[in-house]
């Protein structure tokens, strides 16, 4: 066992009795910033575990009205265990703050990586789309919905592992994408309609984002948000001539970019899908399981 692990295992024991308080950890430097704080590393005193700080105001989450969703939210995200799911360890509070103790992303953010490569190989991107479709479909099992599965709410700890972070903050963070960036690009026709949806708009998402990961950019890119929302509604799809992308991804996301989400593939079947069989890689998606 590594070290990190055996410290992981020191903190997770802690985790039932322990009322935490900032005293409990060494602060390092900045990760980032968000809308509602920042993002520190941080470092548990007792067991040495590396963990990220995230800080949020109460000042922010009271002006909107957030609070019973952060408690809602973050309850949930403390139940979920999975190798593809940001782990949140815990949190604590005092009169101007709350804090996340939440598992460290060495890598940082999959968007960066993205930005600076272009575009990824087929043997990358299966490999994401199939944690993804593994870390969603736990995510359902618990009737966890509404993932924000944009990349910038994707991680990559230090193995290079994926890890969806921001869990619980899909309507904020989308209503700030909105209204910040104007970006529908992930959102699945249904819900750019504003109509009942269900799990299959995280599958619609998976196809948005494997054509990102191939080509660089979204399918449905355009200048204004009213173009971005008829070409989804449209499922103006179209594969560009260069980068080369081979028949079968293709032919994953055109399975995936449906308009009728019935006939979206299952999480199961992309799983089993012909390009993902051949290029994920499987020990990241199911071998490295609950730690
Ligand atoms: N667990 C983590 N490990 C490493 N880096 C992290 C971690 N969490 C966040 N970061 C970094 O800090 C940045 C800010 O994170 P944060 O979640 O606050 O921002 P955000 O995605 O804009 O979220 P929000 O919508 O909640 O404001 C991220 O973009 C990322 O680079």
């Amino acid at each position: 066992m590594t070290f990190q692990l055996q410290r992981e295992k020191q903190l997770q024991n802690q985790i039932p009795r322990r009322q935490w308080s900032l005293q409990d950890f060494e602060i390092g430097k900045p990760l980032g910033k968000g809308k509602f704080g920042r993002v520190y590393l941080a470092r548990e005193v007792k067991s040495k575990y590396i963990v990220a700080l995230k800080v949020i105001f109460k000042e922010q989450i009271e002006k909107y009205r957030l609070h019973h969703q952060l408690r809602r939210e973050m309850e949930i995200q403390t139940g979920l265990r999975h190798p593809n799911v940001l782990r949140l360890y815990g949190w604590f509070h005092d009169n101007e703050r709350i804090y996340l103790i939440l598992e460290y992303a060495h890598g940082g953010e999959l968007y960066r990586e993205l930005r600076k490569s272009g575009h990824l190989s087929e043997k990358r991107a299966a490999t994401y789309i199939a944690s993804l479709a593994q870390a969603l479909a736990y995510c359902h099992e618990k009737d966890v919905i509404h993932r924000d599965i944009k990349p910038e709410n994707l991680l990559l700890d230090h193995e290079g592992r994926l890890k969806i972070a921001d869990f619980g903050w899909s309507v904020q963070s989308r209503s700030k994408r909105h209204t910040m960036c104007g970006t529908l690009d992930y959102l699945a026709p249904e819900m750019v309609e504003n109509k009942a949806h269900d799990y299959a708009v995280d599958n619609w998402t998976l196809g948005v984002l494997c054509y990102e990961f191939l080509y660089g950019v979204p399918p449905f890119e355009a200048e204004s948000q009213t173009d971005t929302f008829r070409r989804i509604m449209k499922v103006d799809l179209s594969f560009p001539s260069t980068p080369q992308v081979s028949a079968e991804a293709k032919n994953l996301i055109s399975r995936l970019l449906v308009k009728d989400s019935s006939k979206r593939l299952s999480l199961q079947k992309i799983m089993e899908h012909p390009w993902i069989m051949k290029n994920a890689d499987s020990m990241d998606t199911c071998s490295k399981l609950q730690l």
